[in-house]
């Protein structure tokens, strides 16, 4: 029972990727549920109000598909997005004085606790992340492109701004993850979800690292 996950700025093409490389590899997908998220609308109009909530609604959404992952008896099966990134929108929330910082921080430390390796739990960490970094511009056109409403900038043109802040935090995130081996995707170079060339090319690099690993 492996377990692969994607992570990324929204937008990045994590869950095409989550089904393509599944569909690659036999196993099963599991995504998260947007549009059924009662508390993301809210969070998008307030976002001081609901950061909290939101990441205690995800955390646990979260943790229920890491459990049916590894319960599975695939090898490799595929999550579209880590549970770790989730401190991050909550960080960078937290450092423009839109979440209350001791929040932030009880939830950090609640998230790496529960995905602690401990004796007699079951290792909850992924085997491999995947990391698909993409331009703001990208971004934009992706988000403009599947036109989800509380997510357009004509909806709150200020978006823009949060967008791109994100895109700062995800570098470091990146560098600085250490909870599993990872792999980075270049998503502006790669158009693995139109183009079949690029899309051998992503499953290849994956393929690769994956085999390195002693997973394939
Ligand atoms: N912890 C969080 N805090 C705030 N917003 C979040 C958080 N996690 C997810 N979101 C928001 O939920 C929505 C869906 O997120 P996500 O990036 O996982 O999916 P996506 O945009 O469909 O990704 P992709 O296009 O890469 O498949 C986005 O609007 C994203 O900004």
């Amino acid at each position: 029972m492996t377990v692969i996950v994607l992570s990324g700025p929204i937008g990045a093409g994590k869950s095409s990727l989550t089904t393509i490389l599944a569909n690659h590899l036999g196993s099963k997908a599991y995504y998260e549920d947007v549009a059924d998220n009662p508390v993301l609308p809210l969070y998008y109009k307030d976002m001081k109000r609901y950061t909290f909530l939101l990441n205690t609604y995800l955390l646990n959404k979260r943790l229920t598909q890491i459990n049916e992952a590894i319960s599975d008896p695939n090898q490799n099966n595929v999550i579209d997005r880590s549970i770790y990134e989730d401190a991050l929108f909550f960080k960078m929330n937290a450092d423009s004085g839109i979440a209350d910082p001791t929040e932030c921080d009880i939830y950090t430390d609640l998230v790496h606790n529960m995905m602690e390796d401990v004796p007699g739990n079951p290792h909850k960490k992924p085997d491999l992340l995947i990391y698909i970094d993409v331009s703001l511009e990208t971004m934009l056109n992706r988000i403009k492109k599947r036109g989800r409403s509380f997510e357009q900038l004509d909806t709150d043109p200020s978006l823009k701004e949060y967008y791109n802040r994100l895109r700062t935090y995800y570098k470091p995130w990146y560098e600085n993850y250490n909870e599993s081996p990872k792999i980075k995707i270049n998503g502006d170079e790669f158009n693995f979800v139109e183009n079949k060339q690029d899309q051998k090319a992503v499953l290849q690099l994956i393929d690769q690292k994956l085999h390195d690993l002693g997973e394939l």
